[in-house]
């Protein structure tokens, strides 16, 4: 199907959803929906309200889907890395889980886990730059930027500089974040793989929950090596995808 029909065809299916929810009584608990809908409702655009809500609705659905899901495609191609990562994590998810559903509780208790999806996202953050413009004349560091200057913020050059990092800095080591992020690196603002600021990833902590849950799904169930046909290529595509995909021998537990 072609970028441009399916583009239509996302418009219209939001609409169709935007109709039918505007004809819904307001619910006290709104959803994300409902919360853009009001606000184009309310404000004065200066655009017609149902390209806001389309524009809106594709912006969460494009921030959202692929970042989280080259973020669990490279967590996986990791674990099949260095197996005794993965044997690590799976021993903790069976001994906190212990056959049951996981919980909020159990997720954030789940310290390997969450080490080795940060160490994951420095390694391979799925965005590339975090661009800023300066609204004013500015002085950073020794560097005049002029007012309305675009300053892009290189992820991969952040998160893997040896200063910051030290020497190991491009090697898969999960331990670095066994006390949290802030004493991962020397600067803790060096680790942004969900950007920093007011405009902070809105999904940080669901993309979190996903990935947790997605992971502990997986390794309760799996045990998985990277096959031979893999072929290491980080591409960039919008996010950092694989570009020749994860080939991997996965069996059952
Ligand atoms: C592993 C998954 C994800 C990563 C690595 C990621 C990364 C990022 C980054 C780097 C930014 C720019 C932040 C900045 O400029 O400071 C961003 C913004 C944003 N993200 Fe995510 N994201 C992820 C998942 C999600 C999910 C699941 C959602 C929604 C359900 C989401 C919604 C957004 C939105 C709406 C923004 C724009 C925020 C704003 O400009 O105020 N993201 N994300």
């Amino acid at each position: 199907m072609g970028m441009w029909r399916l583009e239509k065809e996302i418009q219209a299916l939001i609409l169709k959803v935007v109709k039918e929810r505007k004809q819904t009584k307001s619910h006290p608990d709104k959803d994300l929906l409902q919360i853009i809908i009001e606000s184009a409702e309310r404000s004065d655009l200066g655009q017609d309200t149902n390209s806001f809500v389309v524009d809106n609705c594709k912006n969460i659905y494009f921030a959202g889907y692929e970042t989280t899901a080259v973020s669990a495609a490279w967590t996986l191609m990791l674990l099949a890395l260095y197996p005794e990562w993965q044997h690590k994590v799976r021993a903790e998810i069976l001994q906190t889980c212990r056959g049951r559903v996981p919980d909020a509780d159990m997720l954030r208790n789940m310290k390997t886990l969450t080490m080795v999806i940060n160490e994951s996202l420095r390694l391979y953050s799925p965005a590339v730059f975090v661009p800023r413009e300066a609204l004013g004349d500015m002085k950073f560091g020794g560097i005049n930027i002029p007012k309305g200057v675009s300053v892009w913020i290189a992820l991969v050059t952040l998160h893997q500089d040896p200063d910051l990092w030290g020497p190991d800095a491009d090697k898969f080591i999960p331990e670095r974040f066994a006390n949290g992020i802030s004493s991962a690196c020397k600067v803790p603002y060096a680790y942004m793989p969900f950007g920093a600021g007011p405009h902070t990833c809105l999904g940080q902590h669901f993309a979190m929950m996903e990935l947790k849950i997605f992971l502990t799904h997986m390794l309760s169930n799996f045990t998985f090596i990277l096959s031979p046909k893999y072929r290491h290529s980080p591409f960039m595509n919008l996010v950092v995808e694989p570009e020749f995909g994860i080939d991997l021998f996965v069996t059952r537990l």
